[in-house]
């Protein structure tokens, strides 16, 4: 069981996601969690009744109990909460950011002087536990609260700890990820619709199509590769299927959301610093 006090800056749908995993993990108890935003009252008691953590607006926030604060808010509003933050947090207070792009350094370099951070990327799928979580320490993050931040992660799901520099793929696969995976439903729902199927049951079919092509993958030894072949037979649906994709430049598809969400991931530090033509 987590005993330290985790407070979220930022109430939003990432915010929740992680709450609502965290709550139904049992791993920490709820009045451990304290969420804030600057303004939306509304918000804060939609997610006090449905969680039962605390809220208060962000200036009632009592810092002196917080040991964890998760920033989460949109990487835009970070310079003004920094700036805020840095005279209040004590050495031992870590934050530890969601934010897409915005790296330790960034962040680092705007408080005082050793200032413990630890950059993460969860996912949407946190709600329900089932997160692909990165963590990255920053230069000055203690072990010690690097494994209560992990212990957190891991109420949300997976928890792979990676080298910083590899942050940006790493939103382009898993924090953006679940989104490909919601478009490409987008396009099973709209062309069985156009066979005359209905929408509730073509979900369920996708859904589980996927869910079982992602325990296959998970639970078995053999790669994407081998798994695709056995799908395959000679001259049969699927290979026709996957040659109508390749045809349609599918896998460069992919390739390319990948790369075009990392690409924006490791834009943002530099968009805030100024440092790209046509930004602030
Ligand atoms: N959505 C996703 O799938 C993922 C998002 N992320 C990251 O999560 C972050 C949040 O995204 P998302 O939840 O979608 O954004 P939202 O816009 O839904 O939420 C942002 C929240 O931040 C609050 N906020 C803004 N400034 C402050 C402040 N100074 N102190 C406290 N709260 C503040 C806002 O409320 P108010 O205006 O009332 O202050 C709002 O509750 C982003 O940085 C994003 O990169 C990371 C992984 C996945
Ligand atoms: O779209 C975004 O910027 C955020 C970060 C990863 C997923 N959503």
């Amino acid at each position: 069981m987590i005993k330290q006090t985790i407070a979220f800056l930022g109430a939003g749908s990432m915010a929740e996601a992680m709450i609502s995993g965290m709550v139904e993990s049992g791993n920490i108890p709820a009045e451990n969690i304290i969420v804030t935003n600057r303004s939306n009252q509304e918000r804060l008691n939609t997610i006090n009744h449905k969680y039962g953590v605390r809220t208060v607006l962000k200036d009632e926030l009592n810092f002196a109990e917080v040991d964890q604060f998760i920033l989460a808010m949109k990487p835009k509003d970070i310079d003004a909460v920094l700036a805020d933050l840095k005279d209040k947090l004590t050495a031992n207070q870590v934050l530890v950011s969601v934010l897409a792009g915005i790296t330790t350094s960034y962040m680092e370099e705007r408080l005082n002087e050793g200032q413990q951070v630890i950059r993460v990327m969860p996912n949407t799928s946190s709600m329900l536990r089932e997160s692909a979580t990165a963590i990255s320490p920053g230069r000055f993050a203690d072990m010690d609260n690097v494994l209560v931040a992990k212990e957190l992660l891991k109420s949300i799901g997976e928890v792979f700890v990676i080298e910083e520099d590899k942050m940006d793929v790493f939103t382009g696969i898993a924090g953006s990820g679940p989104a490909y995976f919601y478009y490409l439903m987008e396009h099973i729902e709209e062309t069985g619709r156009a066979e005359g199927m209905d929408r509730e049951t073509l979900r369920e079919i996708g859904a589980q199509t996927l869910l079982g092509a992602a325990k296959m993958m998970l639970e078995r030894d053999e790669s994407p590769t081998e798994l695709r072949e056995n799908v395959t037979s000679p001259n049969g649906t699927t290979a026709a299927g996957l040659n109508a994709l390749d045809q349609a430049g599918g896998g460069y598809a992919i390739s390319e959301a990948i790369k075009g969400a990392a690409g924006r991931s490791k834009e943002l530090s530099k968009e805030l610093e100024g440092l790209l033509v046509g930004s602030k």
